[in-house]
């Protein structure tokens, strides 16, 4: 079954000028996936993830998560929804800057309310899996903008969420903490079948997923799987960016990757 169903979901911004951000739209997630959701600027990628993670409301169509549509719920059950099915990482980070690598990442479990030792353990075994150790004690202005992001889906991860949604989670790092992000990403979709869905301007991130979705003017587009080698994939993402247009592709098409 899929973790996440997008029908016919259309979003319409309304005001002095009305806009129609998404027209419905529709599409499948499978459970263990990691999908890149790639378009144009203003093709709606933002308002989809908004959407997704209930910070906004369609205006017609629905979103299944984990078979329940979280559009339906109260206030209290959309809090427990959002901090226990979804992680959320974001370009920013979003690290709170008085608190420690440590207490950043254990934050969610805190609000909770969970007890000292599943808070202990779960954090051991998020350090471990994500390297950690080296920068626990430090604070977000004191690390790297790789560790920063690394802290950020350590945080993300803490609660075992169905669902992590990464709004261009490599948009602020340099290529080297980028490729580390995403090897991570690979790591956790691969290790946990945790499913991921990442909005991402950069064909080199979007060829980490199985799958690349394009949207454009807010309606499917067209949709790609790799099924080859990476160096393929990234090429046949670089021939759909070129149709989609937009892009700089022809500067992109050369390059080999690592
Ligand atoms: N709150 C809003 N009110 C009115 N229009 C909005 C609002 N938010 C977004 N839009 C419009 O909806 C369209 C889709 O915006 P969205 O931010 O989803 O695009 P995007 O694909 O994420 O763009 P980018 O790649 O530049 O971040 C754009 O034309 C944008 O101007």
């Amino acid at each position: 079954m899929p973790i996440l169903q997008i029908k016919d979901v259309t979003k319409v911004y309304e005001g002095k000028v009305t806009h129609r951000a998404l027209n419905q739209l529709s599409f499948d997630v499978e459970e263990g996936e990691f999908l890149a959701v790639m378009g144009p600027s203003g093709s709606g990628k933002t308002t989809l993830l908004n959407i997704i993670s209930t910070i906004d409301e369609p205006t017609s169509g629905e979103i299944i998560v984990d078979g329940m549509n979280p559009h339906m719920l109260n206030a209290t059950e959309l809090a427990y929804f959002r901090r226990r099915q979804l992680g959320f990482v974001f370009q920013d980070f979003n690290l709170l800057h008085m608190l420690t690598v440590e207490e950043n990442i254990v934050l969610p479990l805190t609000l909770d309310q969970q007890p000292l030792e599943v808070i202990e353990e779960r954090l051991a075994s998020i350090v471990e899996k994500l390297d950690l150790n080296s920068f626990l004690h430090k604070r977000p202005n004191e690390i790297s903008g790789g560790q920063a992001q690394r802290t950020a889906i350590g945080r993300a991860l803490i609660h075992n969420p169905s669902l992590i949604l990464a709004d261009e989670p490599t948009g602020n790092l340099d290529s080297n903490s980028s490729r580390d992000v995403l090897e991570l990403l690979t790591k956790v979709n691969q290790d946990k079948q945790t499913t991921i869905v990442m909005v991402t301007h950069d064909p080199i991130a979007a060829s980490y997923c199985d799958r690349v979705l394009f949207i454009k003017d807010g309606e499917f587009f067209n949709e790609i799987y790799k099924d080859d080698r990476r160096q393929m994939f990234f090429q046949r993402i670089l021939n759909v960016l070129s149709l989609l247009g937009g892009g700089q592709v022809g500067d992109l098409s050369t390059i080999r990757l690592p």
